[in-house]
């Protein structure tokens, strides 16, 4: 029984915790990365990221970001590596970013937001059997977490951008998304959104990618509401603020 949550004053992040209490649990997300408060492991090995057989299978607006999911049936697409003690599958990928101009990062890099933050969502098949049963472990998901700076138009985005009112498309390789240097920060951490589960490794990658305002401003196209609602919310806003560290390490 999902009940409704947004981004709005009334149903927002400030108030989630009335129906998802984990809210003010242990390992929330994000959280605001400080650089040199990072601790160097070098037992931590590089990610790796083989997604060059993936298939998306649609993109849609679920009411809170666009999203655009992939076929998880087997091990076409992973992450690996890193802090990860088993590939992860790639399920979806979806975007946060704020109004026109605004910062619109879900992490921020001691206290800067970025514009917009592009989550690759990957799920534990080998110890689960579905992304539900992972979404509630506490190894169960690895999100990796990239950041939208404004520049130039970005080569690929507009794959995104351009069908975004169509909302149906097929083919498209999120490898391309990818800054050229994948250096990290790690922690644990949960879901940014309700149900807010405590079951994410955070691999959230240093270099941000560019994308232009025009582009963004695709996004601020969508809605919030369907279009049978009389009032058009457009879709900006759709961050959830930093939460508090609660003595967690972030490792790099
Ligand atoms: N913003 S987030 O932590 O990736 N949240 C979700 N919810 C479902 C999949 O990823
Ligand atoms: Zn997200």
């Amino acid at each position: 029984t999902g009940q409704r949550w947004g981004y709005g004053k009334e149903d927002g992040p400030s108030v989630w915790y009335k129906n998802y209490p984990v809210a003010e649990g242990s390992r929330q997300s994000p959280i605001d990365i400080v650089p040199n408060e990072a601790s160097r492991d070098r037992s931590l090995d590089p990610i790796i990221i083989n997604y060059d057989q993936c298939t998306s299978i649609n993109i849609s607006n679920n009411g809170h970001s666009v999203v655009v999911e992939f076929n998880d049936s087997d091990d076409r697409s992973v992450i690996k590596g890193g802090p990860l003690d088993n590939p992860y599958r790639l399920k979806q990928f979806h975007f946060h970013w704020g109004g026109k101009g605004c910062e619109g990062s879900e992490h921020t890099v001691s206290g800067t937001g970025f514009a917009s933050e592009l989550h690759l969502v990957h799920w534990n098949a080998v110890k689960y059997k579905t992304f539900g049963e992972a979404s509630t472990a506490p190894d169960g998901l690895a999100v990796l977490g990239i950041f939208l700076e404004t520049g130039d138009d970005h080569r690929w985005l507009h794959m995104i951008t351009d069908v975004l009112y169509m909302v149906k498309y097929k083919g498209f390789n999120p490898k391309c998304l990818l800054p050229s240097r994948l250096h990290y920060w790690t922690y644990l951490g949960s879901l940014t959104t309700p149900p807010l589960h405590e079951s994410v490794i955070w691999i959230v990658l240093k270099e941000p990618i560019e994308v232009s305002e025009k582009q963004l401003g695709m996004f601020r196209m969508l809605l919030f509401t369907g279009e049978e609602d009389d009032q058009r919310l457009r879709m900006e806003n759709n961050f959830r603020p930093p939460q508090p560290l609660k003595g967690r390490i972030v490792r790099e």
